[in-house]
């Protein structure tokens, strides 16, 4: 059954809009409601939203395998699925969370950014900024429950959360590692990083690249709990319960107090900011990063 999505600000439209469009021109549904209540459980191809126990709390699943990358349809589904939460007053918190193994999400999708040209690469920028601002703001409680490995943009949006959850295997190693692809994090990410661990830590952090192991991660303070894999969720969503005790209103305004400045200082250069990327990824050195970079991922397999 295909579910009707309702827009309420007019960038947001023209970007989900836009996905509807490239999941019609594929020919598939965008949207598939299921189960008894399925009002309340929807599923795109590549995010999968269940209500929790309690039905106050949706758990969203991101299934774009083999790796979650943020591909500009991940993104756009993601968008959609989250507006439909935040519209639904029926949700107070969600849970992220990965549906494969061993990875929460490998960021961005390097593809969307090697090989393409300057008008895709300002598509896809201004759907990852959105992405961060969406969840930045969002006035859900928003607790990442971080299954497996969590780097780049992946980590971004884990720091975008109230809470971070990460699971105590080896493979869960979280943290901002661009300059490890030759490449510079933009200053929002920074920011969000800055605003988590502070300045010193992700000074070090940034210009080395570090990619963090569960303890280390635990005592930088880029995540918040570190438990065995099998324990993520329960403990996302026993520290949900917490976060839920708290009256929203409230919750909600301190969290925009704290966030609000961070979040103006992109919403008043987005487009700045978009030519930069474009003119960033552009270049031949920056190409030539990715491209070696992506055939070492490629390597590792052989
Ligand atoms: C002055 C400056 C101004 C402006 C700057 C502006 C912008 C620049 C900054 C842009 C910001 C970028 C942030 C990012 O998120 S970049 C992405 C960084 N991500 C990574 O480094 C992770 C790379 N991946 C991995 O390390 C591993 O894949 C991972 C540990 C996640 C999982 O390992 P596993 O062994 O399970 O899988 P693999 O065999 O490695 O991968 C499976 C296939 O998936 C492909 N892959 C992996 N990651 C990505 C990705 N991020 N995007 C696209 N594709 C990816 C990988 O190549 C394999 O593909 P196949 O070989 O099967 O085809």
């Amino acid at each position: 059954m295909a579910l009707a999505v309702r827009m309420r600000v007019p960038c947001r439209a023209l970007l989900c809009a836009g996905a509807q469009l490239r999941g019609a021109a594929l020919g598939r549904p965008e949207w598939a409601a299921g189960g008894g209540d399925g009002a309340r459980r929807f599923a795109s191809l590549r995010v999968l939203v269940e209500p929790g126990a309690e039905g106050r709390v949706a758990v969203m699943k991101l299934k774009n395998p083999p790796v979650n990358s943020l591909s500009l349809d991940f993104l756009t589904e993601f968008l959609i699925s989250l507006e439909k939460l935040e519209n639904d007053k029926a949700f107070r918190g969600v849970v992220i969370t990965s549906d494969c193994p061993n990875v929460f999400s490998a960021g961005l999708d390097l593809r969307e950014m090697y090989g393409r040209n300057p008008g895709h690469y300002a598509e896809y920028w201004k759907a990852v900024q959105e992405l961060w601002l969406r969840l930045y703001l969002s006035n859900l409680v928003l607790v990442a429950a971080i299954n497996g490995s969590c780097p780049a943009g992946g980590c971004l949006m884990a720091l975008t959360s109230d809470v971070r959850i990460l699971s105590d295997s080896p493979k869960s190693v979280i943290g901002l590692n661009e300059t490890l692809l030759g490449i510079v994090a933009p200053f929002w990410f920074k920011d969000t990083l800055v605003n988590t661990i502070g300045h010193r830590a992700s000074e070090r952090a940034l210009q080395l690249g570090l990619l963090f192991p569960p303890a280390e991660a635990l005592q930088v303070g880029l995540v918040d709990h570190v438990v065995p894999e099998d324990q993520v969720q329960s403990m996302a969503l026993s520290v949900m319960a917490h976060w839920l005790a708290i009256p929203d209103h409230a919750r909600q305004l301190t969290k925009a107090m704290m966030r609000k400045a961070t979040a103006d200082r992109l919403i008043k250069q987005r487009e700045a900011d978009i030519q930069n990327f474009v003119s960033f990824i552009s270049r031949d050195s920056i190409q030539k990063s990715l491209q070696i970079y992506l055939e070492k991922l490629k390597q590792k397999k052989g």
